[in-house]
């Protein structure tokens, strides 16, 4: 979505689609008339991306995934929420025009610049449905505001884990998106690495695993997480 559209409203959010079909292992298809001998297709479950059934859960879930710009959450959070058939919501739309006009010159957002934005996410999480988001949320201060106070809702963090220099080739790199590689170094001068007391926070390494080993890993800490809260085969 570029910067000009408008992101979807928080009020207008809905949960999982339950409707939709799910991925499709083990269905078949039916013959197409009764009494013939015609044997269905055996679908080939390898183009068929995994998903985890979320249809009942205990908890209402938010994953965010977060890390500086071009660490790759756009890419990991979209199949995230595929795999756990949440909606997924870009936190980079939410930025206001002001701020999108500064990162295009790489001028480095300010606590003040992203306090609005933050606030948006909060609110939208307070008013979602089960969620994957993206949010850079560099700072630990950041973090805390989108730790919501709710025992009902689980809301955990995926960190995308990658150095300064791999992140500016990839932003360079990048095609057609308002954060140039111009931006790192301010972005590692803001971060704030995860802290062995955030507890609901996951390091996934992104280096020399591609986008779709990346995935991998962040499906496997997901799926492990979530096993355990929910408490699902035990
Ligand atoms: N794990 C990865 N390894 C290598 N390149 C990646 C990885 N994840 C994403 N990319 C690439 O890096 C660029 C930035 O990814 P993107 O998902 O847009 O990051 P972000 O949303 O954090 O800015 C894209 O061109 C993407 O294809
Ligand atoms: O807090 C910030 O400074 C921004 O949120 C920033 O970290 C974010 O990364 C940019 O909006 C670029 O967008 P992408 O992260 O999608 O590249």
């Amino acid at each position: 979505m570029s910067a000009n559209d408008s992101p979807p409203k928080p009020a207008a959010l809905t949960g999982p689609d339950t409707t939709a079909t799910p991925s499709g292992v083990g269905t078949t298809t039916a013959p197409s008339s009764p009494g013939t001998t015609t044997t269905p297709p055996i679908p080939d479950t390898t183009t068929i991306p995994p998903t985890l059934d979320t249809t009942t859960l205990k908890h209402r879930w938010i994953w965010i995934v977060t890390g500086p710009t071009a660490s790759g959450k756009t890419s990991a959070a979209k199949a995230l929420a595929a795999y756990l058939n949440f909606p997924f919501i870009e936190g980079d739309d939410y930025h206001p025009p002001a701020n999108i006009a500064k990162m295009k010159d790489s001028i480095p957002l300010t606590d003040a610049d992203r306090a609005g934005w933050l606030a948006t996410l909060r609110d939208y999480e307070t008013r979602s449905s089960n969620l994957v988001m993206t949010c850079s949320a560099l700072k630990r201060a950041y973090r805390d505001i989108l730790r919501l106070d709710d025992v009902g809702v689980m809301v955990r963090f995926i960190f995308l884990d990658a150095p300064e220099e791999e992140l500016t080739r990839r932003a360079a790199e990048r095609k057609g998106h308002y954060a140039g590689p111009g931006l790192l170094k301010s972005q590692f001068e803001a971060l704030e690495r995860p802290g062995e007391d955030e507890g609901d926070l996951f390091v996934v390494g992104t280096v020399g695993r591609g986008v779709e080993g990346t995935v991998e890993g962040v499906r496997g800490v997901v799926r492990g997480v979530m096993r355990r809260e929910e408490g699902w085969g035990v």
